[in-house]
């Protein structure tokens, strides 16, 4: 063991990489590099990137404020100055010239002449992402969560977001609360169900069930795709009422069923020969899990099949999105985890499940899909 190695560390000297890394680190190889023609242009960009971790928060609140204050909505109607940005949005006009340029310098607005500023095609294209700026106010609960990034991780904060999902902890709560968390969950669920769609085919499914379904937003986005196909909602009975209203306006009503009910305490209803868990897993435990994929193998038929689809992980190839963003979300809930699709793909066979797939994902950061199949006995 080295001199520095902690106990239990093991040490890498004399292997490459750590003397690597300390050569890398060094003042004097980085002078050198910064000056050499052949590295000057990878340390730039190399210094770049340190800096945009570095300053990632304040990128966020820049993002944050742009939505909240309405200037980015604004901006959409056309051009307008400075000085009446600062007006709407009530922020003294010198400090918004900060915000405008640094939304500039983001790449979410261009600046027209000296005083005029419009949207970038970046900043057209986020407001029309159903959900994301609802989703963006919402972040000022986790961003508190992990204020003190240090207790964070070793779990010492009582995380508020963890009370911002009450219904993860067993379903305590009242219809009006079940209302404002579906909404959110129903605003950024079209990104999740277009992706999910156009991934798994569900072409030989009859009736498809959907397990904590929430306000059946995933269901009615299938329901037209699928013109033929029956429906079930499985949730909370607090939360699944509110899919009745969706499913009417639909025109769906006739082909749809809602039954309300807990996953964690009984078994699930028969008569689906598919099986959806949109955005559920990573909610819950693995113990919680494992009872709802076997709730979920012995509701369906031989031949019946299993969609999942989710935010992952990179698993052996960790992710921005999945490990540098959806694990900590998924911690600060602290009821349930984000995985890979190798891990959800082992808990399906442990569950029973056979021919699992972990298709190629569109847009990993909207969501990744795994799909099983039940066996013939
Ligand atoms: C993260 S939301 C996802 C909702 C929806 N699938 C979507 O993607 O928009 C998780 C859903 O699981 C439901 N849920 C949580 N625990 C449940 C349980 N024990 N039984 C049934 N549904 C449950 C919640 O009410 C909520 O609607």
């Amino acid at each position: 063991m080295s001199d520095s190695a902690l106990p239990g560390e093991i040490s890498a000297r004399p292997a490459g990489s750590a003397w690597l890394a300390r050569l890398v680190a060094s003042r004097g190889f980085q002078t050198w590099a910064a000056r050499f023609p052949l590295t000057r242009r990878l340390v730039r960009r190399e210094g770049e990137a340190m800096f945009d971790l570095l300053a990632g928060f304040c990128h966020s609140q820049v993002l944050s404020a742009l939505v909240q204050l309405g200037t980015l909505d604004r901006l959409m109607q056309g051009p307008l100055s400075a000085d009446a940005l600062a007006l709407h949005a009530r922020v003294p006009p010198e400090r918004m010239q900060v915000l405008l340029r640094a939304g500039v310098a983001l790449g979410l607005l261009r600046q027209r002449r000296a005083e005029r500023f419009a949207i970038s095609r970046t900043g057209a294209a986020l407001t029309g992402v159903p959900g994301l700026p609802q989703m963006i106010a919402h972040h000022d609960v986790l961003y508190r969560d992990l204020a003190d990034p240090v207790a964070f991780f070793r779990g010492e904060v009582e995380t508020e977001l963890a009370d911002f999902w009450p219904y993860v902890f067993g379903g305590e709560m009242d219809g009006a609360q079940a209302q404002t968390y579906s909404q959110l969950m129903a605003d950024s669920q079209r990104l999740v169900a277009e992706d999910t769609l156009a991934t798994v085919d569900l072409s030989n499914v009859q009736h498809l069930m959907d397990v904590g379904g929430g306000s059946g937003a995933f269901l009615a986005e299938v329901g037209v795709a699928y013109p033929a196909l029956r429906l079930t909602l499985f949730d909370l009975p607090q939360v699944a009422p509110q899919a009745e209203a969706r499913f009417a306006r639909a025109g769906m009503a006739e082909r749809t069923e809602i039954v309300g009910g807990s996953f964690r305490e009984a078994a699930l209803p028969e008569g689906a020969d598919g099986i959806s868990l949109i955005r559920v897993l990573y909610d819950h435990s693995d113990e919680t899990v494992k009872t709802l994929l076997a709730r979920v193998f012995a509701a369906l038929p031989e031949g019946g099949r299993l969609i999942i689809s989710e935010p992952m992980t990179g698993g052996a190839r960790p992710s921005r999105a999945g490990d540098g963003y959806f694990a900590l979300y998924t911690m600060a809930m602290r009821t349930g985890r984000a995985r890979s699709a190798h891990e959800i793909a082992a808990l399906c066979e442990v569950a029973g499940f056979a021919d699992v797939q972990t298709p190629r994902a569109r847009r990993p950061f909207v969501t990744s899909c795994v799909v099983a199949t039940k066996p013939s006995a």
